[in-house]
């Protein structure tokens, strides 16, 4: 009989530190989506994916403090992206390898990081993304801690840009074609279900 070996355990980091210029400037984390904040739908969707779940927040820290989960803002003046977010969230998680979703998805895929993990494990990368319709998702993803050092500087150099960061280094894309509705962002007023 073949050994079974278990799978690493993921540290899941809720992303809900932007701006959210494109819904008004709202904090969108905490936008109405179905009667309750969009952010519980992601992490109910989450959690059981994950052996830690963690969010990354630049406001309003209090109200995410009440999901019961760490909460914490980026190091680095101003809102530089996502990145940054993922740069404290790399250095606060507590297993090796760490799983990013953004807060404005609350129909995210239940196996998504159980994909996103095979692909990783077997191509032995350092980052795996979701990629659906021949689109990539750069925040759906899923890294090593190890490459901390590596944010830091392209960070520090001035670089934003998740996807180019991503493709710099040993990166699998993973297809979630099947499942393509649940990539989609609630980024505007008017990507958001009627009230009621
Ligand atoms: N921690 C952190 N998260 C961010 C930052 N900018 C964006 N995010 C998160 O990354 C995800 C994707 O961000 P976008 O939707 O592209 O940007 P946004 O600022 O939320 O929205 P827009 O201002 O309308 O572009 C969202 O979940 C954001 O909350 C940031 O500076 N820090």
């Amino acid at each position: 009989m073949d050994a079974i070996t278990p799978l690493p355990p993921v540290s899941g980091l809720v992303l809900a530190g932007g701006r959210g210029l494109r819904m008004g400037g709202a904090d969108k984390g905490l936008v109405d989506f179905r009667g309750r904040p969009m952010v519980a739908s992601v992490l109910e969707r989450f959690a059981p994916q994950v052996a830690e779940l963690m969010i990354s927040a630049n406001r309003n820290l209090d109200a995410y403090a009440r999901f019961g989960h760490p909460v914490f803002a980026d190091d680095m003046a101003d809102f530089a992206g996502p990145l940054a977010g993922l740069k404290a969230g790399l250095a606060r998680a507590r297993h090796e390898l760490v799983a990013t979703v953004p807060c404005d998805a609350p129909l995210l895929p239940p196996d998504l990081v159980a994909r996103l993990l095979a692909a990783l494990l077997r191509e032995d990368a350092e980052i795996a993304v979701a990629t659906a319709g021949g689109r990539s998702h750069p925040v759906f993803c899923l890294c090593r801690r190890a490459l901390l050092p590596a944010l830091a500087d392209y960070l520090a150099a001035g670089g934003r840009k998740v996807d180019a960061w991503q493709r710099s280094r040993r990166r699998v894309e993973v297809a979630f074609d099947d499942a393509a509705e649940a990539f989609a962002n609630l980024n505007s007023p008017a990507d958001l279900p009627p009230a009621g």
